[in-house]
């Protein structure tokens, strides 16, 4: 589907983006998981989660819609999942492939997970080498690639050093480890953002979070209690209406209850150092995460240089900065950023292969990309989506600062992250 934007030089209004994406999933699988009956409010309703949603309810768990975005799940507690009859797909999401091989390592069934052309091309032997270290079985294709099978098995428990800070990596481990008796320790090379353990202890799971390390504290047996969470809004889908509001010529733009936990709140800090006009008004602390409304100006940007450990905390948001950093003054630097080349497509290539083609200055390398700006695009042609949500409102968020508009094609994939995006695009 195509999706056409055109010139917009005032960004104005209020609006509230939808939920966040790490928590919906972390939400249903933990309530899934947990004794009793949960109740979620807020949660996002787009393709990946739904893809979530569907493989708990493959594995025997009742869930309830009782309203948009509030739903009931009734927990059967770490033993109660059933062996699915069918394959279970992931569609496009990572996030539910990985933290879900974690889960059912432990299961004492057998299990098929599968997902659409691009996630049966991403990295899974990340998660394949630690949980066979802790005993699972599990088989994939060639390269460690999905579909993969898992004959769930009793696991022991590990102490474990991620080779790359990520948090879907860190989740399949200790999501893993729940059934295991062992104190299980995961050591990140740089933080990643803390849901599930922050959510597992709000649960009541013993766990000890020291910033780059994590303890799963030994237990004859857990046991997660039911809990009630109401969903801020996702920063990484806030992002690009931020960078809207900063790159337009006037305007000012509220957004309503954004998570701002710290481990995901990377794009704040770069959008201060590029010298952008952005306030956190209304702070509060909503079910164990910070939540906040941002306040956003037109504002006059400049490069800056963005790598080392703020990186995991803004791993979604390189392609928007990318965006803003066309329309700053002077060079941005983004590197070691390499884990954007196995995301739902390689994002540096497709990042630079669109804005060269746009006549953006902007230079590959196998780390990250190095944009001059401010440039003034022409615009008026077609651009790509690569199959990737972010790369997909990325380019239309660039849209709207070009003299003739873009037409983004395959945008129908926004729908994995963002359902509602081009209307409330359009709304501003
Ligand atoms: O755990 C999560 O919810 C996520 C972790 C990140 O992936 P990695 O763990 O591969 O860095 C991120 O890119 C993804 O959108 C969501
Ligand atoms: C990388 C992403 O998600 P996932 O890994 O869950 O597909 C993303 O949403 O940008």
């Amino acid at each position: 589907m195509d999706l056409i934007v055109e010139r917009k030089r005032k960004v104005s209004g209020e609006i509230k983006v939808p939920g966040d994406k790490s928590i919906s999933h972390r939400s249903l699988i933990l309530a899934s998981i947990a004794e009793g009956v949960s109740k979620i409010e807020g949660l996002l309703e787009a393709e990946d989660c739904l893809s979530t949603m569907q493989i708990m309810k493959d594995l025997g768990i009742k869930i309830e819609k009782k309203a948009a975005g509030s739903y009931q799940v009734y927990g059967k507690g770490l033993d109660g999942l059933e062996e699915a009859d069918d394959v279970l797909d992931c569609g496009n999401s990572g996030t539910s492939m990985r933290l879900l091989t974690g889960l059912l390592a432990s299961q004492d069934f057998y299990s098929v997970l599968t997902g659409d052309h691009s996630l049966r091309k991403r990295p899974m032997q990340r998660i394949i080498g630690p949980l066979s270290r802790m005993g699972a079985q599990i088989w994939a294709r060639k390269n460690g690639l999905a579909p993969m099978s898992i004959r769930g098995q009793k696991l022991a428990a590990l102490e474990y050093t991620l080779p790359v800070a990520s948090a879907q990596l860190k989740s399949s481990i200790l999501l893993a480890a729940l059934k295991s008796e062992g104190e299980t320790i995961v050591n990140e090379p740089a933080v990643s953002r803390d849901h599930t353990e922050r959510m597992l202890k709000g649960a009541g799971v013993e766990i000890d979070i020291e910033a780059d390390r994590i303890v799963l504290k030994a237990a004859k047996k857990r046991k997660l209690n039911s809990f009630e969470i109401k969903v801020p809004g996702d920063i990484s889908s806030a992002a690009f209406f931020i960078t809207a509001a900063l790159t337009a010529d006037q305007g000012e733009l509220l957004i309503k209850n954004v998570g701002l936990n710290k481990t995901r709140s990377g794009f704040i800090e770069v959008v201060q150092a590029m010298g952008g006009e952005i306030s956190l008004i209304n702070k509060k602390d909503q079910g164990g995460e910070p939540t906040a409304d941002i306040l956003v100006k037109a504002s006059d940007l400049k490069g800056c240089e963005v790598s080392g450990e703020i990186i995991p905390r803004l791993i979604d948001e390189i392609p928007i900065i990318a965006v803003l950093a066309a329309a700053a003054e002077g060079k941005t630097v983004i590197k070691d950023a390499e884990e954007l080349r196995v995301k739902e497509t390689d994002r540096i290539s497709a990042v630079v292969n669109e804005f060269k083609k746009l006549g953006i200055d902007i230079e590959e390398y196998p780390d990250g990309m190095i944009i001059k700006g401010p440039v003034e695009v022409e615009g008026g042609i077609e651009v790509e989506s690569y199959h990737d949500h972010r790369i997909a409102m990325s380019l239309a968020v660039l849209a709207l600062r070009t003299k003739k508009g873009l037409t983004i094609k395959g945008s129908e994939i926004i729908n994995t992250s963002f359902p509602g995006f081009k209307e409330l695009l359009a709304s501003l």
